[in-house]
This record gives structure tokens, C-alpha cells and sequence, in this order.
């Protein structure tokens, strides 16, 4: 591997952008080499702008303690030093498009993990393992942008990854009527124990915005990349999702139990074997945080358990369990997906592998 790519963390100081500083300790083809945030943080070390802020079951890596957090609003004089950006900013959505535009106009590629952009048409929103096709609207978005080669990239929300992936590796079936419920974990709204004590022992049954994003989200990704249009048309077909979304006392992973109607009939072999013989072209191109089995499935009747099964793969893989026939439905089951990993800050550092290894991200 020759130099690595230099890379900057907006937002570096929040929940995601800690779990990013944490996964590219040692990354073996990317270097952090800026960390940005607000005007609040800027010119304070790393250590001093997170204080008693951080997050992760680890140390804050060494690298990070010392660097000098610069103002992420400079878009221009931060682009300068990075060959692109990962954005875990948080601030009003239409704030997080300009900005995130801006750093794409500087020829900066984002992988965002944010939201506001994945309704952009022309941006591509990836699962790598499920429809890294969708990167080639890249060239159309650079078009609008006028660049040659900034551009954003996105990767979809949390609560989608713990069932999104089997209705993928059911395709053939035709999954057309889906009842899904996610118990979501305190991380996903950034949170710890900590800072949300009245989570213990508790469940609160909204999440704002959740249930939509739960229920649109995976269209996006079935959809096709449009040419002619020059943006991914979303998933047309018959598939239809409906969600509740609850938040439950668990630190790190989404559980959802899903009810599935198929447009073709699947024996219960067939459909475990789909899950389990899933591959893609993430895994086949060796990326750094691609799991090898993207899914496993577990026969026990008490899996998968969030704090058994939570890490698998660590933390990029998706857990399936107690798929049976149902009386209302022609199936059920259930699924586990790390959120902060797999959902969050390594789906878009897998999304920026395969973005490096597919050539859409270079050096500069
Ligand atoms: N919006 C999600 C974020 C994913 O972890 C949540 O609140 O859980």
C-alpha cells in the first residue's frame, strides 16, 4: 500500500465523531490528520475540547489527544490538508447540506454519517455490502456540483441495518409486506447511562423521525441509479414497510422483530441459506472493516441477544435468529445490528473503503 490517505473529522468531538477518531487508530489506508468541530472547540487540544465528554469503552486514542482542534466552519483552509472528510457534524440539517456541499465544492469527498443528505437524489446512500452500484451517481452529482472530484456519499440510518440486510438476502422471494419493530439503543441518540439515567430500566416508545427514516430508508437503498435522470430512483416495487420504533435500556445495538409477507414461496432451508451464503463485493475486495459473513444466522431460541451477539464480526456483521412461519404472516424473525459500528461511524468508514478501493476516492 503506498501513502495513505489523509483524512479529516467533522464533528470529531460528539459520540459518532469519537467512534470515528477511535476506528482509524492505526487504519491501514487512512491518517487523521485534521480534527475539526464548532468555533466552541477550535484551538483547544482534542483532549481538552471532548473533557469529561468522552464516549467510548476505549481510551481516546493517543494520536487524537494532542491534535489541535481546528473550526470545521473553514471548509476551505481544512479542505487544504485532507484528501477527504468523514462528517459526524450535528446541527440544523439544512446547515449540515450547505456545509457539507461547501467541503464537496473545495474537491473534497464527505462520507457522511448524517441524515441531511440522504434524500439528495443524486447522492448515493450505501450499505456496501448491498448496493455499492449506487457510488456511479457520483458522476452526475459532481456534474451538478461542478466539480471534477468532491461529492458526498452517505451511509442510511441505524435502525435499518438489523433487517435491511435479509430482506437483501431474500430478494429473490419477493419481501413485499413488512412489519417491523426496533428496540434501539441509548448510543443511537448519543447518549450513555451516564447522561440519561431515566433509561434505566425504562422504554420510551418514540424516537423522533425514526419510524419514517425506518420505513423510506430501505427503498432508497433497492433502488437503481437513473442515468438519464442522473439521481437513484427509489425501489418501486411492491415493497411496502411499516415501523414502530422504541428506545430500550441497551447501550450499543438495535434489536427488530420483523413480520414479512413473500411474493414467492421460500422454504425455511432456502431462506436460512440465503442469509448465510450472502456475499458481495465489499467482502470480496478484502476492505479493512468488511466482516467476512456479513450475516449469521443462530438456531438458538434465545438469539440473537444484544449482549452475546452485538459485537459479531466486530460489530460490522448482522445477527438473524428465530425465523419460523407465523399464522398472520408468511414469516418472522429476528435481527441485531451494532449501531454505533455497523450503523454508524463503520458503515461510512466501510463506505470509504470501498469508495478508495473503487477509485472514487484518490490522493489528492
Ligand atoms: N437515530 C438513531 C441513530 C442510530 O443509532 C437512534 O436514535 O437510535
Amino acid at each position: 500500500m503506498s501513502e495513505k490517505l489523509k483524512v479529516g473529522i467533522l464533528g470529531a468531538t460528539g459520540m459518532v465523531g469519537q467512534r470515528f477518531v477511535t476506528l482509524l487508530e492505526n487504519h491501514p489506508w487512512f491518517e487523521v490528520v485534521t480534527l475539526a468541530a464548532s468555533a466552541h472547540s477550535a484551538g483547544k487540544t482534542y483532549e481538552e475540547a471532548v473533557g469529561d465528554r468522552w464516549k467510548m469503552e476505549t481510551p481516546m486514542p493517543e494520536y487524537a489527544k494532542h491534535m489541535v482542534v481546528v473550526d470545521g466552519d473553514n471548509a476551505e483552509a481544512v479542505a487544504g490538508g485532507v484528501d477527504f472528510m468523514f462528517s459526524a457534524v450535528n446541527m440544523p440539517k439544512d446547515q449540515i447540506r450547505a456545509i457539507e456541499e461547501r467541503y464537496a465544492k473545495t474537491e473534497t469527498p464527505v462520507v457522511s454519517n448524517n441524515s441531511a443528505h440522504r434524500w439528495t437524489p443524486d447522492v448515493p446512500m450505501v450499505v456496501p455490502e448491498i448496493n455499492p452500484e449506487h457510488f456511479a451517481v457520483i458522476e452526475h452529482q459532481r456534474k451538478r456540483l461542478g466539480t471534477t472530484r468532491g461529492f458526498i456519499a452517505v451511509k442510511p440510518n441505524c435502525s435499518i441495518q438489523a433487517y435491511t440486510p435479509a430482506l437483501a438476502a431474500w430478494k429473490e422471494f419477493e419481501p413485499h409486506e413488512v412489519v417491523v419493530s426496533t428496540y434501539q439503543a441509548i448510543s443511537g441518540a448519543g447518549k450513555t447511562f451516564k447522561d440519561w439515567p431515566e433509561m434505566v430500566g425504562n422504554i420510551i416508545p418514540f424516537i423522533s423521525g425514526e419510524e419514517a427514516k425506518s420505513e423510506k430508508e430501505p427503498l432508497k437503498v433497492f433502488g437503481h441509479v437513473d442515468s438519464e435522470r442522473g439521481e437513484i430512483v427509489p425501489f418501486d416495487g411492491p415493497l411496502k414497510i411499516t415501523s414502530q420504533c422504541i428506545r430500550v435500556p441497551v447501550l450499543n445495538g438495535h434489536t427488530a422483530t420483523v413480520f414479512l409477507n413473500f411474493g414467492k414461496k421460500a422454504t425455511k432451508e432456502e431462506l436460512i441459506d440465503r442469509l448465510v451464503n450472502y456475499t458481495s463485493q465489499a467482502a470480496e475486495l478484502g476492505l479493512p472493516h468488511a466482516p467476512k459473513h456479513f450475516i449469521q444466522y443462530l438456531t438458538e431460541d434465545d438469539r440473537p441477544q444484544v449482549k452475546l451477539d452485538v459485537d459479531y464480526e466486530g460489530g460490522m456483521g448482522v445477527s438473524i435468529g428465530r425465523l419460523r412461519e407465523d399464522s398472520i404472516f408468511d414469516w418472522k424473525f429476528v435481527g441485531l445490528a451494532h449501531n454505533t459500528l455497523r450503523g454508524a461511524a463503520g458503515g461510512a468508514l466501510e463506505c470509504a473503503e470501498m469508495l478508495k478501493a473503487l477509485g472514487y476516492i484518490t490522493k489528492k
